[in-house]
């Protein structure tokens, strides 16, 4: 069986537990349920804090586990990003009341806070920076109003917590983070191809569409050319023998683009319809 560790909590919990059920495994029906075995698809789940998954992983406890790539760094772990997930997406950045702090070598000193202090001490020591590192569990933009920091070092989403707060990111993001599947280092354990072709397969249906319309035989060439498909488009006759139907998977953020550019060229009927799931 292969073991998997998945956040039990925070905003990593139900997108992972909502990409697990559409990859077809068992779901937790109490948040308090802490192991749940999955025999027909021959895995047991574990849930655990975000934060502690790393840990699980890179000693080899579990065979996988869902975590952020920023907690992934910040655990000091040696386990290895095996796919990216496409949820949670954010960026890691520092932030400081605009009129104070507006560069990282200003940071120089300073007192910055974070809950992430290994990702933030590795990035100010390869920039040539000696600040103090302050660690905190979280609410990380209310400390600058406190006095217990200068600047912080945190999460962002939108970017509204730190306008609320005053304060202003500057610099490069330090990084770019999001939901990923880890391993332990060495060779994936057996059983791991499954699941990660099935959170392919997730991702992937989530990503494209399925795009279906009918075009004048004569125009079927311009129009595969702005739906080339995955491998190759479908092309079926139609009753009328001077038009075909055209089946192809299409980008989901290109989709009106590509929606307009087939009318132009002649397309009509074209339909749109979701993908549920996919073993490309
Ligand atoms: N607003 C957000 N948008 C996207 N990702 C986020 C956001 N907040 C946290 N994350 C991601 O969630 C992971 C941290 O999860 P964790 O459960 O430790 O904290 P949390 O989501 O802030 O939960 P809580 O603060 O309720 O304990 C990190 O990978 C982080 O990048
Ligand atoms: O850019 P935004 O869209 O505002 O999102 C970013 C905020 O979301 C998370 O906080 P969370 O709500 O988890 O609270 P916490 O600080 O207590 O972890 C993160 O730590 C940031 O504070
Ligand atoms: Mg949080």
């Amino acid at each position: 069986m292969l073991r998997i560790a998945v956040p039990n909590k925070g905003s990593l919990s139900e997108p992972a537990a909502e990409m697990l059920a559409e990859a077809g495994y068992r779901q937790r029906r109490d948040s308090r349920e802490l192991v749940l075995p999955d025999p027909e698809n021959d895995v047991e789940f574990f849930f655990l804090r975000p934060r502690d998954i790393a840990v699980y992983v890179g000693s080899g406890t579990v065979d996988a586990g869902i975590t952020g790539r920023d907690l992934l760094i910040d655990s000091g772990v040696e386990a290895v990003e095996h796919r990216r997930l496409g949820f949670a997406r954010s960026t890691f950045h520092f932030a400081a009341p605009p009129d104070d702090i507006t560069s990282v070598p200003e940071l120089a000193g300073r007192r910055i806070a974070t809950s992430y202090p290994v990702l933030v001490s590795g990035y100010l020591e390869r920039h040539g920076v000696s600040a103090e590192v302050v660690r905190l569990d979280g609410a990380i933009e209310s400390t600058v109003r406190l006095g217990v920091a200068d600047a912080v070092a945190d999460v962002v989403e939108t970017g509204t917590t730190l306008r609320a707060a005053g304060l202003a990111t500057f610099g490069e993001p330090i990084l770019v983070s999001e939901a990923v599947l880890i391993r332990p280092s060495g060779e994936p354990r057996p059983g791991l191809d499954i699941l990660d072709r099935r959170l392919q397969g997730v991702i992937t249906a989530r990503e494209y569409v399925l795009m279906d319309y009918d075009v004048p035989v004569e125009r079927v060439e311009r129009a595969i050319r702005i739906t080339p498909g995955l491998e190759s488009p479908t092309v079926s006759p139609l009753h009328d023998r001077g038009w075909v139907a055209v089946r192809a998977m299409v980008r989901r953020s290109q989709t009106h683009r590509v929606m307009d550019d087939l009318y132009d060229v002649g397309a009509r009927a074209i339909l749109v319809t979701t993908i549920h799931a996919t073993r490309l």
